[in-house]
C-alpha cells in the first residue's frame, strides 16, 4: 500500500465517527455570510510577482519533524509579517501533527489583527463535514487531491465548497490527473511537485504540466520551493502562486524569500 493510500485508509477512519449527512442549507449558510477581505484566489491573483501561500506544517512523513511548534499562533504572526498572500493551515494530526483548532487559532489571529489574510484548509478531504468544518473554522478554500478521489467523491466535495463559498485547490500530479480536474470546471490547479505515493519532490512536474493548464485558471506550484531560483523556475513555467512549507517553517524571517518571491517579473 503506498502512503497517499494508508492516509486516506486513516483518515476515512477518522472521520467516520463524526460523519452523517450534510444539508445544502448548512452549507449556504457560510456562502450567504458577508466576508471581509478578498477571497483565496482573488488575494493570490492579485499578488506582485509570484504569490505565496504560506504552510503551517510541524512534521511529514517525507521529511519527519520540521518544526517544533506548541502555538500555531506564533507562525500565523511571522507569516503576516511576512506579507504572505495566503495561510495553509494543515490540520491531519497522525502525519503532519495539525489539529483543525490550529485553524482556529489562526483564523481568530488574523482577524485580531485585523487581518484578512486567507487561510486554507490543508487536510485529506473526502466528505462534506470536513468542508463544513472548514467553513466554520474561518478558512476560504478546501483542497481536492484529485488522485486520491473517486469522481464522485470530487463533484460532492467541490459542490459542497460553491455552497460553502469556499474557493477550492485541485492538486495533481500527472497529465492524467489535469485531465480529470478540468472535468470539474477548476478556478485554480495546484501542481504538486512531490509524488504522494513516493515522495519523490522534482519541480520538473510543474515545469511540465503548469504550461498545459489553461491560461484562465489560477496556477499554482506546490511542494520543493526553497530558493528565489526554485521560484523563477515555475514563475517561467506559468505558476501565478507557490504553496511553500518546510523552507518557510525552517526560516526565523520568512519575510526574505516572500519578498523576493514577490519580486519576481
Ligand atoms: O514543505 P513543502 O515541500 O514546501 O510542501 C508544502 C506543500 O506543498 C505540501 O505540504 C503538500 C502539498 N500537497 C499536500 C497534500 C497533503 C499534505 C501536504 C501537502
Amino acid at each position: 500500500m503506498d502512503k497517499l493510500t494508508e492516509i486516506m485508509a486513516h483518515t476515512r477512519e477518522q472521520l467516520a465517527p463524526r460523519l452523517r449527512p450534510v444539508s445544502e442549507a448548512e452549507l449556504a449558510r457560510f456562502g450567504e455570510r458577508p466576508r471581509t477581505g478578498p477571497g483565496f484566489i482573488e488575494s493570490l491573483a492579485k499578488a506582485p510577482g509570484l504569490g505565496v501561500i504560506a504552510e503551517i506544517k510541524r512534521r511529514s512523513p517525507s521529511a519527519g519533524q520540521i518544526a517544533e511548534l506548541p502555538d500555531a499562533e506564533e507562525q500565523a504572526r511571522k507569516y503576516l509579517n511576512a506579507e504572505a498572500d495566503a495561510i495553509s493551515v494543515l490540520t491531519d494530526e497522525k502525519y503532519f501533527g495539525g489539529s483543525l483548532k490550529d485553524l482556529w487559532t489562526v483564523t481568530d489571529f488574523i482577524g485580531d489583527h485585523r487581518r484578512s489574510t486567507p487561510c486554507l484548509r490543508k487536510d485529506f478531504m473526502v466528505h462534506p463535514i470536513q468542508v463544513l468544518e472548514a467553513a466554520e473554522a474561518g478558512a476560504r478554500c478546501i483542497l481536492i487531491i484529485v488522485r486520491a478521489l473517486k469522481d464522485d467523491e470530487i463533484a460532492r466535495l467541490s459542490d459542497a465548497a460553491g455552497l460553502a463559498g469556499l474557493d477550492t485547490l485541485y492538486e495533481i500530479h500527472t497529465a492524467p490527473e489535469l485531465e480529470r480536474a478540468l472535468r470539474f470546471e477548476p478556478e485554480m490547479i495546484g501542481v504538486n511537485n512531490r509524488d504522494l505515493a513516493r515522495f519523490r519532490t522534482d519541480l520538473a512536474f510543474s515545469e511540465e504540466l503548469i504550461p498545459q493548464i489553461p491560461r484562465d485558471i489560477l496556477a499554482v506550484s506546490e511542494s520543493g520551493i526553497f530558493t528565489p531560483e526554485d521560484g523563477m523556475r515555475v514563475f517561467e513555467a506559468g505558476a501565478k502562486a507557490v504553496l511553500i512549507g518546510e523552507a518557510l517553517m525552517k526560516q526565523e524571517d520568512p519575510g526574505q524569500l516572500v519578498s523576493a518571491l514577490h519580486e519576481l517579473e
